[in-house]
């Protein structure tokens, strides 16, 4: 997309004046289109902007939003209760030690994939005795039993998709690059904020994400921004769209070909309601060794050979020792170098 093609609009009608932003139309993907055209819609987006919409998916729109209720109706405990719901988190989990500054202004519940099945029978069985009782079984119930297969569904269609097109992933490479078992699944909810004139409480502080892509589920109060063209843009709730961005991994994977975007969520100053968005994200397995697409593919930036792990623990490491994650910087090999 020419930064001169990007169409631009106010975005009044979730924001004040003083939170007004304009608009990134982000591409469609059709992902019931036929080929070549999936496969052509799909690259241009991942290649500009690096995140699109996602229609057709097949996400039932009943269980979307039976699954916002129940993690709405969960992180609407009260705090004492809510604290002790397993996988409950408030601010950035990973910032919770340190002495930096907590500029995120959000709670969730995070499960993991490996956290899927029993959690949601051993819930179902405690109803009474833990915090959330049967409202968490039935979150769990649902977040495991069918939302994040329809995640991993999605995540592997699209990923089949571009590794079989332009990337020519070899079949080891299409399995363990992407792994159903080490995904991550979030609920949010970004508490309004009562933000002074022109003041913007960040609701997630900017960041590209690790994952090889991240499927976002988002309700229609807005916030969500993207960085592109050196400006902050809205990625505006479209009903019945997910969001997907491509993540630090598939950047990697394809040589910077494809575009990890940096993005934000600002705090919502303009709604009594807060925030809510349910959010999946697909990573390699551990172990599995990225390496750059083979020479007939562009190649814009090049990276060292590294396995998710090192790529999680270098970025932990970095979060440590200063607050912010580095990221795939540090694991770029100069183009003239090569
Ligand atoms: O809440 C959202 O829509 C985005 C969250 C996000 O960017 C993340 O968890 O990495
Ligand atoms: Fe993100």
């Amino acid at each position: 997309m020419q930064q001169q093609e990007i169409h631009l609009r106010r975005f009044m009608e979730h924001q004040p004046d003083e939170c007004a932003l304009e608009e990134l139309e982000l591409p469609t993907v059709d992902l019931e289109a036929e080929e070549p055209s999936l496969t052509e819609q799909l690259a241009a987006a991942c290649r500009d902007p690096g995140v699109f919409r996602l229609v057709n998916h097949g996400v039932p729109c009943d269980l979307t939003a039976r699954l916002f209720g129940l993690a709405r109706g969960l992180l609407e405990l009260d705090a004492a209760n809510k604290s002790r719901l397993p996988g409950y988190f408030c601010g950035t989990p990973a910032l919770a030690a340190l002495p930096v500054k907590q500029l995120n202004w959000l709670e969730g519940l995070h499960v993991e994939a490996d956290d899927t099945g029993d959690r949601s029978h051993s819930s179902a069985d405690a109803a009474d005795g833990e915090a959330g009782g049967s409202a968490l079984a039935e979150f769990m119930e649902a977040v495991s039993g069918e939302y994040v297969a329809h995640m991993a569904r999605i995540a592997r269609k699209l990923f089949d998709t571009l590794a079989c097109g332009e990337l020519g992933l070899d079949e080891e490479q299409r399995a363990s690059y992407l792994t159903e078992r080490g995904c991550i699944f979030r609920a949010y909810r970004y508490p309004a904020t009562a933000s002074g004139a022109g003041r913007r409480q960040l609701g997630m502080e900017a960041h590209t994400d690790s994952s090889v892509l991240s499927i976002l589920n988002q309700d229609r109060v807005g916030g969500l921004q993207v960085l592109y063209g050196g400006r902050w843009l809205a990625m505006r709730p479209m009903e019945g769209a997910l969001v997907v961005n491509v993540g630090d991994m598939l950047q990697a994977m394809s040589g910077g070909a494809y575009r990890s975007p940096e993005h934000r969520v600002v705090a919502p100053g303009w709604t009594e309601v807060g925030r809510m968005s349910l959010c999946y994200f697909a990573f390699p397995q551990e172990d599995a060794v990225i390496v750059g697409p083979p020479s007939a593919c562009r190649q814009e930036e090049l990276y060292r050979a590294f396995s998710y792990r090192e790529f999680r623990e270098q970025v932990q490491a970095d979060v440590k020792a200063s607050g912010s994650k580095v990221g795939l910087a540090r694991f770029r090999v100069p183009v003239s170098q090569s």
